[in-house]
């Protein structure tokens, strides 16, 4: 309820308790400046720095951060602190007793024998005698032990020169050591006073606005943090590929049609009624409703085309154009299949109209790919078109496959195109992904002719991993459209998933798509960038 919630007091603690930011307020009172090093030994750095940061935020004391070097002794610098060198325990020993055999040494002085008879040696404080020890000196000055003396109770070495050895030696080591000066702030006192945070309208309204104390705002705290939307991976890879596309003058084809006709998705291309692609196995059929009307206008997507076309550099110029047959494309790609057309002998099969209008999920996004092209046959002239959307094919789910994927898909239309310009095209292309070793290997497609896939070095893997599927649109299919003799056609696919599961390391494609998805990877994962600078 707004104007309802007062003040929220900062209780204020009477002297006497515990608590650190007081103890840190009375010192202050007798002692200005004073050290926390000094006055508060025992408490841990993080501590008061809590505390002082309570009081600093508040104006009541201001503070400055010391940091040093300081040196301490290890647990063997410990040990010779207590009890003497090593050097010193042997002359001790050997002296006590006038005489010691060598073998006896280990046994009467301990571990420190070896190290400490060698440098009670080099100091001249004991001597061999035959297979024994006598001593030299009197009496000497263990000065190891008087200086780790020191460093025990200064924490620092008096000898910079020295300091290197005994660390070398392991009998002292150093630390960080963060310390405090503390004095009075601006607004000093020796009590934490109670700070308003809200300003109520009853304040307004009785006037204790005006001696209030109000907290101050902290500019530097950190923001709470912000549930917002965000773009998934394979959204992310998809506007980088969109980029790369749109970098090079292609269009983006309207892909919105999921449910396409068997016609656009097969028959157009080539797909023979009979191939197993088109089995329920591999297909998705739709049942509700099962049938599409005969092959037609797409009035969406001609009018996306439309003003996409109209937006690029690339499709100005000549516009006149012939109006679209779609029976008469209807009746060419029946008479190819089914007694040969357009110089192909054709698959010689008693051509099934039933099977033209049977409705499917579509299985790749070559279906809209044709639909273009044809559409392209009003207007004949070099293009580049591109889609990345959802396709359906109705495969066993595993690691790597899932029902529906994306394809990414390229058609190129031009004059004179040759088979060696799709492979440097593709070169060019999979380069500015960062792919620079491809292979290509002679393949199969009912469209396309020659066909090939396109293997790149997986620097990671250590491996060729197939990476798209790629060839020459067939002249008969590109004649049946009514495109011109010579305008030759590429056309290229590839999955949107593989590269986003090798970008962001994913090896289960169903922690990408689906129920099992971590919404906290979706939400925190880093952007990609897909070109070489
Ligand atoms: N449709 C093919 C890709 C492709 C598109 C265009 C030409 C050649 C191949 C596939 O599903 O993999």
């Amino acid at each position: 309820m707004p104007g309802t919630r007062g003040p929220v007091p900062v209780p204020v603690q009477a002297n006497g308790t515990n608590d650190l930011t007081l103890d840190i307020l009375c010192t202050l009172d007798t002692q200005e400046p004073f050290h926390t090093a000094e006055t508060f030994p025992q408490i841990s750095q993080g501590e008061i720095k809590a505390a002082l940061d309570r009081l600093a935020s508040r104006g009541m004391v201001e503070y400055n951060t010391n940091v040093a070097e300081q040196v301490i002794l290890t647990e063997e610098g410990q040990q010779i602190c207590d009890e003497g060198s090593h050097e010193w325990k042997v002359w001790e020993a050997v002296k006590s007793k006038g005489r010691i055999h060598i073998k006896d040494l280990d046994r009467i002085v301990g571990p420190s024998a070896k190290v400490g008879q060698g440098n009670a040696f080099k100091l001249k404080w004991i001597k061999k005698d035959g297979d024994a020890l006598t001593p030299v000196a009197n009496e000497v000055t263990d000065s190891t032990r008087d200086l780790l003396r020191h460093v025990s109770e200064n924490n620092t070495f008096p000898d910079p020169k020295q300091l290197k050895d005994y660390q070398k030696r392991k009998l002292v080591t150093s630390r960080k050591v963060i310390t405090y000066t503390v004095r009075k702030g601006p607004r000093w006192a020796l009590e934490i006073p109670v700070e308003v945070t809200d300003l109520t309208a009853e304040m307004l309204q009785d006037g204790s606005w005006q001696t209030a104390n109000f907290k101050p705002y902290n500019f530097k705290a950190l923001g709470e943090h912000q549930y917002a939307g965000a773009l998934h991976p394979l959204n992310k890879v998809r506007e980088e590929f969109r980029k790369i596309f749109f970098s090079q003058s292609f269009i983006e084809m309207p892909t919105a049609r999921f449910v396409d006709s068997g016609f656009w998705n097969f028959d157009t291309l080539f797909v023979p009624q009979q191939h197993p692609a088109r089995d329920l196995q591999d297909t998705f059929y739709v049942s509700d409703p099962k049938e599409a009307g005969p092959p037609g206008p797409d009035p969406a997507a001609d009018k996306a085309l439309d003003e996409m076309e109209a937006d690029s550099q690339m499709y100005q110029g000549d516009k006149t154009s012939t109006k679209l047959d779609y029976q008469k494309y209807y009746d060419n790609v029946k008479a190819v299949h089914q007694d040969g057309a357009f110089g192909s002998i054709g698959y010689r099969y008693p051509y099934t109209d039933s099977e033209t209008t049977r409705l499917v999920l579509r299985t790749h996004t070559t279906a809209v790919s044709a639909y273009c092209l044809h559409r392209l046959a009003a207007n004949p002239r070099p293009c580049r078109y591109f889609s990345i959307d959802r396709v359906f094919r109705n495969e066993t789910v595993d690691a790597t496959h899932l029902a529906e994927f994306h394809q990414i898909e390229g058609v190129i239309a031009d004059y004179g195109l040759t088979l060696g310009g799709l492979m440097d095209f593709l070169g060019k292309f999979f380069n500015k992904l960062g792919i620079t070793n491809l292979r290509f290997k002679p393949a199969y497609n009912p469209y396309t002719e020659p066909s090939m896939e396109v293997f790149g070095y997986h620097e990671g893997l250590g491996k060729w991993v197939e990476i798209g599927n790629s060839g020459m649109f067939r002249p008969e299919m590109l004649l049946a459209m009514g495109l011109p003799e010579d305008l030759r056609c590429y056309g290229f696919g590839l999955s949107l998933e593989r590269p986003t599961m090798i970008k962001y390391g994913v090896s289960n494609i169903r922690e990408l798509l689906g129920h099992k998805v971590d919404l906290n990877f979706i939400e925190s994962n880093a952007a990609v960038r897909l070109e070489k600078e």
